[in-house]
Parts: C-alpha cells; sequence; structure tokens
C-alpha cells in the first residue's frame, strides 16, 4: 500500500529525526537520492547541461546540493536565483564544485538538458510568483526534462489543489514521504512519474495516514473467496433497482457489474426487466417494488432510475445501499444519516457539486475537501468519480483511499452503471463500504486497461473484463 502524509506530519517526523542527528544530515541524504535521480534521467551526467531553478527555502538548498553532486561528476550547472536569499551552505557547495550562478537566466534554460525546480517545496503557498512564470515555461519551451524537488513548486501539498500556475514536471522526486498532492488531481498530473527517496522518516510518521492508494495485494486480501459450502443465498445477494423506459441500457450495465462482484444471485428491480433478462438470463427479476422482491444483502439505487419510484423503499431497508446517478438527485440528508445500515454514495463531480451545493469546477479543484466533507455531511461513504477516483470514510479520522489503476479511457457512457452494479455486489458480499468502493474502483479501473488496451472501450467492455481484472489481482 502506498501511502501519503500531510506537512506537518511530515515536518514533525523530521524535527523528531533530525534531534538525532548532525545538522544537514537530511538535506544530504535527500540530495544525494535527487542527484541520483537526476544521473539516470540523464544517462550520460558528464558534459549534460542542468539548470536549477532555486527558491529562498531548504527545497533550493535540495537542488542546490544535487547539483553540486551533479557538477563534481562532469555536468555544466547553473542555479538561477529567484528568492532575495537562496540556501547558504547548498550554494557555497555548488561554486565548490565548479558550479556557477546565472547571468542570463533565458539563454541557460534554452539549452538545459534537465531543469530542476527547487522554487517551493512543502514550505510553498499559493501558486507560482509571478516571477517565477516566465521562467519556468522557458524551462518546459526548452524540451529539457524538467525535475521537480519535492513536490511541483506551485502544488498544494496537502490538498492536491493548483491555485494559479505551477511548474509541469516530467518526474518529481519526493522526500521521507508521499505528500497527498502528488496522487489527487489536479496537483497529480503536474508531478509526472514521482519517486520517493528515503530519507529515514518511515518509523516517525504518523498512524494512521492521510491517503492510502491499494496495490494488488491488499485488493486480493479484500475480495471474497467463497467457502464450499457456499450457496447463492451465503454468498450475497444484491438488488439493482435501475433503469427506466428510457434509459434500460443502464439496468443492463448495472446488472453486468452485480454480476462480476461476487454475489451469489443478482435480483434486479425496476421497468427493464426484459432487457436485462435478453442480455443476462441468470438474473431474478421483479417488476413490483422494491419492498416486495424479496431478501438482499445489498442495494444499488440509482443508475438510468428516472423518475422510477422506489427510492424510499431501499432507503428505508437496514442493509447497506449504494447510491448513485439519478438516485443522487434530491437526496434526502436526514434520511441518508438515520439509515441503520451503511449507505455508499458514488457521486461524479458534477453531483458531488449539487450535493454540496457548489459547482462542479469547486470540487474538481478541491477533490479531495470535497469528498470528506460530503462523506461527513451525510454520514455516508463517499466514492467521488474521477480521474483519480476517492473514497470517503465518514469518520474523519480515517485515511481517503485513491485509486491508482484509473485511465481516461473510462470516461465513456454507461461505465459508471458498472462500477456501481459491482460495488453493491461486493457490498452483498460483506465488505465494509470502503473495502467494497475501493476494490470496486481498483478492479474497474485495471479492467478498462485491459479492455482498452490502447485503444477505446464501451461500458460493457469492461464489464466484460473484469472476471479477468479480478484474477489479476487474486493471482
Ligand atoms: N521535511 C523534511 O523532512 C525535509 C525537507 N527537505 C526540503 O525542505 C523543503 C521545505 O523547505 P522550507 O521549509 O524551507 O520551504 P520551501 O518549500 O523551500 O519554501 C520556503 C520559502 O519559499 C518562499 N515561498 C513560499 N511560497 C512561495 C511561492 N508561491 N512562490 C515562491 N516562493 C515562495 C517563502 O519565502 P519568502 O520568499 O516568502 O521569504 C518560503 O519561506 C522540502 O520541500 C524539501 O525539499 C529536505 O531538505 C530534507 C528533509
Ligand atoms: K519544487
Amino acid at each position: 500500500m502506498r501511502t501519503a502524509y500531510r506537512v506537518e506530519s511530515v515536518r514533525a517526523a523530521e524535527a523528531a529525526l533530525m534531534a538525532g542527528l548532525p545538522e544537514g544530515t537530511l538535506m544530504r541524504r535527500a540530495a544525494a537520492g535527487l542527484a541520483g535521480a537526476c544521473a539516470g534521467l540523464l544517462g550520460r551526467v558528464y558534459g549534460s547541461r542542468v539548470v536549477l531553478l532555486v527558491g529562498s527555502g531548504a527545497n533550493g538548498g535540495d537542488a542546490l546540493y544535487a547539483g553540486a553532486g551533479l557538477a563534481r561528476r562532469g555536468a555544466g550547472v547553473t542555479a538561477v536565483l529567484l528568492g532575495a536569499r537562496a540556501h547558504e551552505g547548498g550554494l557555497a557547495a555548488l561554486l565548490a564544485a565548479g558550479g556557477r550562478v546565472a547571468d542570463d537566466p533565458f539563454a541557460v534554460l534554452a539549452r538545459a538538458d534537465l531543469v530542476l525546480d527547487g522554487i517551493t517545496g512543502i514550505g510553498g503557498r499559493g501558486g507560482l510568483r509571478p516571477e517565477a512564470v516566465p521562467l519556468v515555461r522557458a524551462a518546459r519551451g526548452s524540451g529539457a526534462v524538467v525535475v521537480a524537488v519535492d513536490l511541483p513548486s506551485g502544488v498544494d501539498a496537502d490538498t492536491g489543489a493548483v491555485d494559479g500556475e505551477a511548474v509541469r514536471a516530467d518526474a518529481t522526486v519526493t522526500f521521507g514521504a508521499y505528500k497527498p498532492g502528488l496522487l489527487v488531481d489536479p496537483a497529480r498530473e503536474y508531478a509526472g512519474a514521482v519517486r520517493l527517496v528515503d530519507i529515514g522518516l518511515a518509523d516517525l510518521l504518523p498512524s494512521p495516514p492521510e491517503l492510502e492508494a491499494l496495490h494488488h495485494a491488499d485488493v486480493a486480501g479484500l475480495l471474497p473467496v467463497p467457502a464450499a459450502e457456499s450457496d447463492k443465498y451465503r454468498r450475497g445477494v444484491v438488488g439493482v433497482v435501475a433503469g427506466s423506459a428510457r434509459y434500460p441500457g443502464a439496468a443492463v450495465l448495472a446488472v453486468a457489474g452485480a454480476l462480476r462482484g461476487g454475489a451469489g444471485a443478482v435480483r434486479y428491480v425496476g421497468p427493464a426487466g426484459a432487457a436485462v433478462l435478453a442480455r443476462y438470463p441468470e438474473t431474478l427479476v421483479h417488476a413490483g417494488p422494491p419492498a416486495d422482491a424479496g431478501r438482499v444483502q445489498a442495494w444499488v439505487l440509482g443508475p438510468g432510475l428516472g423518475d422510477t419510484p422506489g427510492a424510499d423503499d431501499v432507503l428505508g431497508s437496514d442493509v447497506p445501499v449504494l447510491v448513485d446517478a439519478d438516485g443522487l438527485r434530491a437526496l434526502d440528508m436526514a434520511a441518508v444519516r438515520a439509515r441503520p445500515a451503511p449507505t455508499l454514495l458514488t457521486p461524479h463531480a458534477g453531483e458531488a457539486a449539487a450535493l454540496l451545493g457548489t459547482d462542479r469546477a469547486d470540487v474538481e479543484a478541491r477533490r479531495l475537501e470535497a469528498v470528506r466533507e460530503l462523506a461527513a455531511r451525510y454520514g455516508a461513504t463517499v466514492l467521488l468519480k474521477g480521474s483519480t477516483t476517492l473514497v470517503a470514510d465518514p469518520d474523519p479520522g480515517v485515511p481517503v483511499r485513491v485509486n491508482p489503476t484509473g485511465t481516461p479511457w473510462l470516461a465513456t457512457a454507461g461505465s459508471g452503471d458498472v462500477l456501481s452494479g459491482l460495488a453493491g455486489s461486493l457490498l452483498a458480499t460483506g465488505l465494509a463500504p470502503r473495502d467494497a468502493a475501493s476494490a470496486a474502483a481498483y478492479l474497474h479501473g485495471l479492467a478498462a486497461r485491459r479492455a482498452a488496451a490502447g485503444a477505446p472501450v464501451a461500458a460493457h467492455d469492461v464489464a466484460d473484463a473484469l472476471p479477468g481484472a479480478w484474477r489479476d489481482v487474486a493471482a
């Protein structure tokens, strides 16, 4: 599992570690790791041209010491000093190693092979300052590899927000721990490939982290395995309340996901039974209200539902309920909070914005805060869909999960319906909502990648690829 920590936690761990070490040890460790990563990216260090963008803090210090290391290996290293001051020891080390301070920053940037962004790290506030913007653009335009030191300057380490302009890096070398901004959009997009350099903080970081990203082994540990004596009812029955005369396809796709999520049976309730049976004859179909449909262990409510009634029956039930799409419209907060069993909401940014009374752009800009706020307000687990899907627990002390398997190919009509069915099915097998949501997002992203293999996919292709993704993870 990959974990990420807030700045205050990283600083506290750093202070605790530093208390027992000679001054400058951590910066030297960080700079050595950084120089090594740059050497790897350059291929040949000797004769290469490296430019350091240096801010006034320790982030600039890291860049200067790493630059000194590269200069000692024969690189031509030039520092561009952006602040009123620069890290003294770092600057002295660079000059002693044969590095220089730029007279004409734009001229050296134009010829650079690699640019190190040491403008700001975890001490940065707000986007890039105006004087840095033309230099950062020149670095990007030069064709040089841009490597961010600790974080791309201008992104918010704790929230992943980008307020104004920020450095767009090809790679980021981060120290001691991942920060949430490296894993959550929009900042994540600015970071490029992220590499973690161990500087010895690991044992001093708090538990729990701010953020978790599951890997194959973590998801494999969550997936249900049927016992030898299981029958279909013991494996769990998932009820799907979805589809309408206008959108029968959403019902079919939600059932397609549900059939691949491990439940022993899928019970479809609604007006699209004929369409569902035509595609999936194994479905149990019921045309009446959900309250009369028979026992289920979890409900999925909402995909393509239109104005079809049934929401009250489902929300009033005493089993876990996943609410998506049309089910989220006019969702009664008090009713959700009063439920005796867990609720999982799966909005995209637009639906989340409507629930929070804000606009979509605001949710996109501060996804981590938005998902936490929604979970707290509704007393529900919330899966916020997007390029980095997030899952928040109603308890603010529980880490948010960020899904690492997403792909832009998933932005296709109906793929959310498949995800709802899949997550609901996992809920019915007994997974906790946070585990069901994060395992579903993981498998769904992986299935989309397998199905797409570099070409567009349709939602039903994603559903068909789910068993393969499951096998991959469980292997
Ligand atoms: N933690 C660890 O374990 C280790 C941390 N290490 C490193 O230290 C870094 C943190 O260093 P830090 O605390 O000196 O802060 P940092 O990010 O350099 O910025 C500071 C200065 O920038 C300025 N400034 C602020 N906003 C700005 C903006 N938008 N645009 C431009 N300038 C802006 C502001 O100064 P001002 O100009 O306002 O006087 C502020 O004082 C960390 O990221 C990592 O690289 C490693 O060496 C070893 C282990
Ligand atoms: K930086």
